[in-house]
């Protein structure tokens, strides 16, 4: 039937959808045509059925993105690393596009992405405070680093250690600003400007910024650090007060894609619960232990009274049934309660303060919440 409407064509990359001829994939147009085709219409968002979530194609975040996703059983089916586009097998009406980080975010804005995986600093830098981008997830726990202004460790910087001490260095003037080499020309002017830094000039390069000052190219640098090799290796220093932002990988979405999209907003909703079901569980482990004892209540009591055993919402504890002179009794129970990966060791020492034997410590997989607070915050932001 489907096949028989005039308006649909065969998408070229999932042959079992069919795609407005509008968005037929033979149309040769201009740049500017090819922008506009992207533009909204009617103030809402581009025509189309299926939802399209942006992963990075490739840079650091990429592997990290494919494995958080496969965690949380949403693998991505991709055939081969030169093919843009992929999907979801559980995710039956989204498209998933392969593409660099900062385009995620500019697809975003212009509407030709509805979600997207980036880290919160190419979010900050080119989505420039535009409110249709709405973060879903902040923490998703890989890409961490931060934005930081770096100085040399030597010559006129020798005992310039704040962003106060730089400010007040008699040196930068109209004529002379301070240079400063960085990737970020939206949040690195913003910064100086907020800091009130007022004499600086900014110049840019895709790479190996580090290198700029010994290159007398630059006086400091605005970018992106995680274990601090780099700028050691390149005779620079942090300075206090330097830190433009921390970052970490993002959950993304258009708002209007969400209001206007129903199934963006469920779809967002069953990746949304996938992750935080995932992150929630990897930092814990469940401990089951034996204990003796004369009924549940006074066990429970006593696993109560150890600040490291009270689980999610308390212990679960079940009676261990035996057989005993042809008698039925229960002078055990087992308790099961869930611990904080840091705090497994403190926890095992207090279960056996107790009287607890035989603690068996196993991964947790997920830890699906009634409803996850990250979810009720995105109704609230979108007025729903
Ligand atoms: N040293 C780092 N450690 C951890 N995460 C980082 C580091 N540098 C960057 N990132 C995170 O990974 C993202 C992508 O960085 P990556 O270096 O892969 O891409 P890029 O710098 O945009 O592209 P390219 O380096 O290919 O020009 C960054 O936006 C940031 O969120
Ligand atoms: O603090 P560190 O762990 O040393 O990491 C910091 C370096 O990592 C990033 O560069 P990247 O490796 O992405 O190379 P690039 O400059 O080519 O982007 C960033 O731009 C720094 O140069
Ligand atoms: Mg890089």
């Amino acid at each position: 039937m489907l096949a028989s409407n005039p308006n649909l064509t065969k998408c070229p990359f999932f042959p079992t959808r069919y795609v407005p001829i509008s968005r037929s994939f033979h149309i040769t147009c201009s740049v500017s045509q090819l922008q506009s085709a992207a533009e909204v219409v009617n103030g809402g968002v581009p025509e189309r059925n299926e939802i399209r979530l942006g992963l990075p194609s490739k840079g650091r975040m990429a592997a990290d993105t494919l494995d958080l996703l496969k965690d949380c059983q949403l693998s991505v089916k991709h055939v081969n690393p030169r093919q843009y586009v992929a999907q979801i097998p559980q995710l039956s009406d989204l498209e998933v596009w392969f593409q660099r980080p900062k385009d995620i975010v500019r697809k975003l804005l212009s509407g030709d992405l509805d979600l997207g995986i980036a880290g919160f600093d190419t979010v900050s830098e080119y989505g420039q405070g535009n409110e249709d981008l709405i973060i879903v997830h902040d923490a998703l726990d890989y890409g961490d680093c931060h934005l930081s202004l770096a100085i040399p460790k030597y010559g006129i910087f020798e005992n310039i250690n704040s962003l106060k001490d730089l400010a007040q260095m008699p040196q930068w003037t109209e004529e002379k600003p301070l240079r400063v080499a960085t990737g970020f020309t939206y949040l690195g002017p913003k910064f100086m400007k907020e800091n009130g830094l007022n004499h600086v000039s900014f110049s840019t390069a895709d790479g190996a910024l580090e290198a700029a000052p010994a290159m007398g190219i630059a006086d400091a640098i605005l970018d992106l650090v995680s274990s601090g090799i780099t700028l050691k290796e390149n005779n620079l220093k942090e300075i206090e007060g330097g830190v433009v932002l921390r970052s970490q990988a993002v959950l993304v979405a258009s708002k209007r894609s969400l209001i206007q999209r129903k199934s963006a907003l469920d779809t967002t909703h069953e990746i949304l619960e996938r992750l935080e079901a995932h992150l929630r569980a990897e930092g814990q482990f469940t401990v089951t232990a034996n204990m003796r004892g004369s009924s549940a209540e006074e066990v429970a009591e006593r696993v109560l009274s150890q600040p490291s055993l009270s689980g999610l919402q308390g212990p679960t504890i079940s009676p261990v049934f035996c057989k005993r002179d042809g008698q039925i009794s229960s002078d055990y129970y087992a308790i099961v309660i869930c611990v904080p990966k840091k705090a497994l060791y403190k926890s095992v020492q207090q279960l056996r303060a107790i009287g607890g034997s035989g603690v068996l410590v196993s991964p947790l997989t997920y830890i699906f919440d009634e409803e996850t607070p990250r979810w009720r915050e995105l109704l609230s932001v979108l007025g729903l």
